[in-house]
């Protein structure tokens, strides 16, 4: 007879959203936990399997209603994939239940009320949750997560921005001043429910910049780069849709504080800064990575060109929105909280092509 291992039962909140069905995908494959709830504040009572065919036979459970008490006696950790303005009324119950709790959206990451409500135009979650929830950006602040019960999961363009810049910020190799962020998104950041901006016509074949100088990411990019920096950050941040499914490259500009240091240096820089950290890949010089060599998979890849001619550095980084960018990395911090190695579970490959 095979005895099983004890397995960690987690809730899925906003299961029926990209980010949770990402959540499932993931966790199927995780040897240390179960997906015991999926839940839902719209269609609790109905079988997940009716509303997503292609997980017929793997999630044969019906949807849960968003009860703190009923996902307690069958969870020891919930995942909050839900809307902004919504994970901070939900929080509070669930970690009141005595629940781990990892929320994917954007309410627990700004740590300053007033900074929150004016980016993200919604009530900020109150101060007491605010500080006890963990910025989970792992390669950085993965100490500060390890044995958290509240982790705060950082957004889809500050991960693969900040992974980008941060270890030649920190280093004082480029002016944070100078820093310009040109990041592009597939569709998929923008959520399963209907919105105009996503209707096929108005994606495909286009290419388009949006909330220019209003987005939500910006504060949260100028935060962790001012941990690096010592002092406050401006950059200029600017968003595009374009037409593919999932992935994000972020392209960045900076001046260089000395024009000597070539491409070679910065790769050495940040192969030394990444050491041992599997989910970062730090793309040989000369190489430039592709959303594609990323898709499916949690892992972030950047590359470096330092100009002599022009005196400046530009950073290029992919992440897959859904994994690296949400569910693999709130996977990766549950990992991190319960002390296990931060790849378990993470493994796979990117899928190509
Ligand atoms: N998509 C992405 O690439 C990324 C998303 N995020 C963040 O993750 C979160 C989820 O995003 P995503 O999955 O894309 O969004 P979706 O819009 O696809 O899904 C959100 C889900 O939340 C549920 N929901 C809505 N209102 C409530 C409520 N009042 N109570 C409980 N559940 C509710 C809905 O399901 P139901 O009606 O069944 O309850 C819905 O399916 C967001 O905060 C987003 O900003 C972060 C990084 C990347
Ligand atoms: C295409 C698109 O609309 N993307 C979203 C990404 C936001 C997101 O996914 O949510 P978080 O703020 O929780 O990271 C946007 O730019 O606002």
């Amino acid at each position: 007879m095979t005895t099983q291992p004890a397995q960690l039962r987690a809730a899925i909140v906003g299961s029926t959203g990209y980010g949770g069905v990402e959540l499932i995908r993931l966790l199927a494959a995780h040897p240390s936990v179960k997906v015991t709830s999926v839940v839902s504040s719209s269609s609790a009572g109905s079988l997940f399997s009716e509303s997503f065919p292609h997980l017929t036979e793997i999630v044969t459970d019906a949807l849960d209603a968003v009860d703190p008490e009923l996902i307690r006696s069958k969870a020891d950790v919930v995942f909050l994939a839900t809307p902004h303005g919504v994970s901070a009324k939900l929080a509070p119950d669930f970690l009141a239940a005595g629940l781990k709790v990892i929320d994917l959206s954007g309410d627990f990451r700004l740590k300053d009320r007033a900074q929150y409500e004016k980016w993200y135009k919604k009530e900020a979650a109150g101060q007491e949750e605010l500080d006890q929830a963990v910025f989970g950006m792992c390669e950085l602040f993965g100490d500060e997560v390890a044995g958290a019960s509240f982790v705060s999961n950082p957004g889809c363009f500050p991960t693969a921005t900040v992974l980008g810049l941060y270890p030649a910020v920190k280093a004082g190799w480029i002016d944070p001043d100078s820093i310009v962020i040109d990041a592009k998104t597939g569709v998929s950041g923008s959520g399963r429910g209907l919105q105009l901006n996503a209707h096929f016509s108005e994606v495909n074949e286009n290419f388009k910049a949006y909330k220019v100088g209003q987005h939500q990411h910006t504060p949260e990019i100028e935060m962790v780069l001012a941990r690096a920096a010592g002092r406050p950050v401006a950059t200029t941040f600017t968003t595009h849709l374009t037409p593919m499914t999932r992935g994000i490259m972020s392209t960045m500009y900076a001046t260089l504080t000395d024009r000597s240091r070539t491409s070679a240096d910065f790769h050495e820089l940040y192969r030394q800064f990444y050491e041992g950290r599997k989910f970062v890949r730090v793309r040989p010089t000369g190489t430039y990575p592709a959303t594609k060599e990323v898709y499916g998979s949690n892992y972030c890849d950047i590359s470096l060109f330092a100009d002599e001619r022009t005196g400046r550095l530009t950073v290029f980084s992919v992440i897959d929105n859904l994994v690296k960018g949400a569910a693999g990395q709130a996977i990766q911090n549950l990992n991190l909280m319960m002390g296990w190695d931060e790849t378990l579970g993470l493994t796979f490959t990117p899928v190509y092509p």
